[in-house]
């Protein structure tokens, strides 16, 4: 079972590198990991579970974090409506976007980074993304609102760059004309 004990911080070169794409089909063992990663998300949001565990709650988890250093992430969280939002996907692309930005008004954090940063940071309100799952389908999602923000902080993580790379040094809290925060 993953614990945060598995979980790289800043400081450990996978955060920074660009992962290696993954030849398609994936192994079992990377299946395996993908399972592993949806699985901590989902403990880190049981009450139980994560207290027993000392597990910080997640959203999205990149393999890099893990010192993988392989093009692989997973999401997993509940919206409003009850709606889950489970993915494990390999070699995402962000093939289109929209011009206009969002952010979260509260910032962002990391499962890498033990510590608070704030400040705003610049997301794509709308994205397009292709990437393969775990079963080697190839999928098309057109993403918006907080998934959007979420699957750009994992892709992030495949490409080496961290959410306050994106925040603004002069004016943390400055906000781009083309940015309207995420209501
Ligand atoms: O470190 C990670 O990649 C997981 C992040 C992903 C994330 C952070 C900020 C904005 C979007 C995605 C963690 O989920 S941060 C902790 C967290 C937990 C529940 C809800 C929001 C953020
Ligand atoms: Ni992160």
């Amino acid at each position: 079972m993953i614990t945060m004990k598995d979980i790289v911080r800043e400081g450990h070169p996978s955060l920074t590198k660009v992962a290696q794409q993954v030849d398609i089909p994936i192994t079992e063992e990377e299946k395996q990991l993908l399972k592993d990663m949806l699985t901590f998300l989902r403990n880190s949001q049981d009450e139980e579970i994560a207290k027993k565990y000392k597990l910080r709650a997640g959203v999205g988890l990149a393999a890099p974090q893990l010192g993988v250093e392989k093009q692989m992430f997973t999401v997993y969280y509940v919206d409003e409506n009850e709606k889950v939002h489970e993915y494990a996907l390999v070699n995402p692309k962000i093939v289109s976007h929209s011009v206009e930005k969002t952010f979260l008004p509260t910032g962002e954090g990391c499962l890498s980074v033990d510590r608070e940063i704030e400040g705003y940071v610049p997301r794509y309100s709308r994205i397009t993304v292709k990437a393969f799952d775990m079963d080697n389908n190839p999928v098309k999602l057109r993403l918006k609102g907080y998934l959007a923000i979420v699957f750009q902080h994992e892709i992030d993580h495949l490409n080496g760059i961290m959410f306050y790379d994106h925040i603004n040094k002069e004016n943390p809290f400055h906000i781009p004309d083309n940015a309207k925060p995420l209501d």
